[in-house]
């Protein structure tokens, strides 16, 4: 459903629509509104142009041109419907039962299918028009069959890679039947390419049966079809050239039509499948500069009066700040939504697309990010700042092996290098994120990692270009205790030997007091707390910051009850006036309500509210 909005949104989709569905719809009311019956003869009127009575001329015999263009609309799409019929049920019956079940019906359906495609159609079609002579609706079933191969090669294709996805295993662990599995999550996700490949199919198909009509193998006269009409017309070519406009015209714009909006589709589809959280092929972010604060000259990446809006004016991030200094580890923290990920993610300018950055300051290694233009981020993402992404398994492409991933990563940073340095800086890579056996992992494919090896390979990746600011989103959720300690005691020494900063993006109190120097606290897009890991432990000034200390599972006394934060994040857009956790917190008063700006504490950091905390009890309404 979203696909056909995303096609109707766009001014060429909007007008293939459009027309298809006029023609469709006037043809199938074709007894309604032809104002004439299709063979009703006007012998005084034969081969008169467009007139009021006949608004779109007569043929040899005086007959309505509109009423016989509008009957034999309705003949020759319901062929074409048919054709359709057969080429869906076939191709996406046949694709999906051979995409997950594999095996010998795998093999079956792909021979058939080499052998459908390498038939000539037209020579099909004539002997099954042979055989059932003027019967159109056997040739166009046959030619959608004949045309379901290619269909069944793209619905295999896509379900073969749904079929591995993790909740196509929990179904199939969950007890669903196959039939149940495939309706509900292996066709849904076929469906972008069926469509666009369906609309396409329409306008060949259309041409097919017009064809068909020409050459006198389809519905015989006096019955009209589109194809007929046009038959009809080029016996009168030089009487009336008129005669070919509306059966031609037709034709045309209606098999343009299904190609356009095919491609349409095809284009919605496209961009809906790439909708992820973060994702390298978004790129162009319009990002405004604003006056404001300063950058900290000494900090490798110093951000200032940080915003982040989606097309439509809502704000996700609201005049973020902070700096990261060489050689140290920043930690991002807040609950789920505050807009962590949303923040690093327009340092990188990879936003959602049309969301708007806004900031006075992202300076990295002295150079002025704001200025960039697209080439020029593209050389600072990987480069000067890596990024590691929230599922190390997702983010690596399960296409092709470890070693081709690294490679691609290191070729990129290393233009000029040859074939063996380039294999020997992958090894590196390996070795220093230390995963035993490098040229063993690199033949591994993604889905032969454990979530460990998966997220030392991310690393690896991330590190390919040398950056000097690595990002890393929720490192180390989803991995098991020990492993957890393992990369973090990775990304600790990385940053020790090679001096890069770290901006590790977490919900998780121990990450950041095992291996950050800063904390940035963040609440419904706004930064309400900063200061060093030491002090936020010590004596949190915020009371959101004291309220998620407090419901650390990490800090939690073995017997007591563990305090939870009630309520949750506002959604952006609902975000309250004044201070944004008032409505959550215990020392709420009525000056919340009002703006509430950051307080610096020299040598301290600095914190959002007119109630700072002095580090006793929990800042949590109750
Ligand atoms: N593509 C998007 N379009 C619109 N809103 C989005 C999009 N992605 C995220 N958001 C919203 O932006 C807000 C901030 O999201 P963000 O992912 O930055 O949060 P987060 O603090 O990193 O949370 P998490 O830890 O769950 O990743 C959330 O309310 C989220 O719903």
């Amino acid at each position: 459903m979203n696909a056909w909005r995303a096609v109707a949104g766009r001014p060429l989709g909007a007008i293939c629509l459009a027309w298809l569905g006029l023609v469709v719809l006037a043809c199938a009311g074709a007894d309604l509104i032809a104002p004439h019956h299709p063979q009703e003869q006007d012998l005084s009127s034969v081969y008169s142009g467009p007139t009021w009575a006949h608004w779109l001329g007569t043929d040899q015999l005086g007959r309505d041109i509109l009423s016989r263009v509008l009957h034999g609309g309705r003949v020759s799409l319901l062929v074409v419907g048919q054709a359709l019929a057969a080429y869906l049920v076939l191709g996406c019956a046949a694709g999906v039962l051979a995409g997950y079940r594999r095996g010998l019906l795998d093999r079956v359906v792909l021979r058939l299918g080499d052998l459908a495609l390498s038939m000539p159609a037209v020579v099909i079609l004539l002997v099954v028009l042979a055989i059932f002579p003027h019967d159109e609706s056997a040739a166009m079933i046959t030619l959608g069959a004949l045309s379901a191969a290619g269909l069944a090669r793209v619905v295999r294709a896509s379900t073969v890679a749904v079929r591995e996805e993790p909740f196509v295993a929990a179904a199939r662990v969950a007890g669903l039947s196959t039939f149940r599995i495939l309706g509900r999550h292996v066709l849904p996700s076929v469906i972008g390419p069926v469509i666009s490949l369906v609309a396409l199919v329409a306008g060949s198909a259309l041409l097919v049966e017009a064809s068909l009509g020409f050459l006198g193998l389809g519905v015989q006269p006096p019955e009209p079809s589109w194809g007929g009409l046009i038959a009809e017309a080029s016996q009168a070519i030089y009487r009336q050239p008129w005669l070919l406009v509306p059966s031609g015209g037709v034709v045309a714009l209606t098999a343009v039509a299904c190609a356009v909006l095919g491609d349409v589709l095809r284009d919605a589809t496209d961009d809906r499948t790439s909708r992820e959280p973060l994702s390298w092929r978004r790129m162009r972010t319009q990002v405004t500069r604003r006056p404001g604060e300063p950058p900290d000259e000494a900090a490798v990446l110093s951000v200032r009066g940080l915003s982040v809006r989606l097309a439509d004016g809502t704000a996700l991030v609201d005049d973020v700040a902070f700096d990261v200094h060489p050689g140290t580890a920043l930690g991002l923290v807040g609950e789920s939504g505050c807009g962590k990920t949303m923040t690093v993610s327009a340092v990188l300018r990879l936003l959602p697309p049309g969301a708007v950055v806004e900031a006075a300051e992202v300076r990295f290694a002295g150079q002025d990010l704001l200025s960039l233009d697209e080439r020029g981020m593209s050389r600072v993402r990987g480069g000067g700042i890596g990024y590691i992404a929230q599922d190390p398994v997702a983010s690596l492409d399960p296409l092709f092996t470890v070693g081709d991933q690294l490679t691609e990563a290191v070729r990129h940073h290393n233009r000029g290098a040859t074939r063996a340095e380039v294999r020997r800086r992958v090894v590196d890579l390996l070795e220093a994120v230390h995963l035993p056996d490098p040229p063993g992992v690199m033949a591994e494919y993604p889905h032969q990692l454990s979530g460990g090896m998966a997220q030392r390979v991310a690393i690896a990746r991330a590190l390919a270009g040398e950056p000097r600011v690595l990002i890393a989103d929720e490192p180390t959720t989803a991995l098991d205790v020990t492993v957890q300690a393992e990369i973090l005691d990775l990304l600790r020494e990385l940053r020790d030997r090679t001096g890069m900063a770290l901006i590790l993006v977490t919900h998780d109190w121990g990450v950041v007091a095992d291996t950050c120097d800063t904390a940035v606290v963040m609440y419904a897009g706004q930064v309400v707390e900063q200061t060093s890991v030491q002090r936020v432990f010590e004596a949190p000034r915020h009371p959101y910051t004291e309220a998620l200390l407090a419901a650390d599972p990490n800090a939690a006394v073995p017997g007591t009850r563990l305090p939870v934060l009630p309520g949750s994040v506002p959604a952006p857009g609902h975000w309250p006036d004044g201070c944004r956790f008032a409505p959550r917190c215990a020392f709420a008063t009525a000056e919340c309500a009002g703006p509430v700006a950051m307080t610096a504490e020299p040598m301290r950091g600095s914190y959002r509210c007119v109630h700072p905390r002095h580090g006793t009890t929990t800042g949590a309404r109750r």
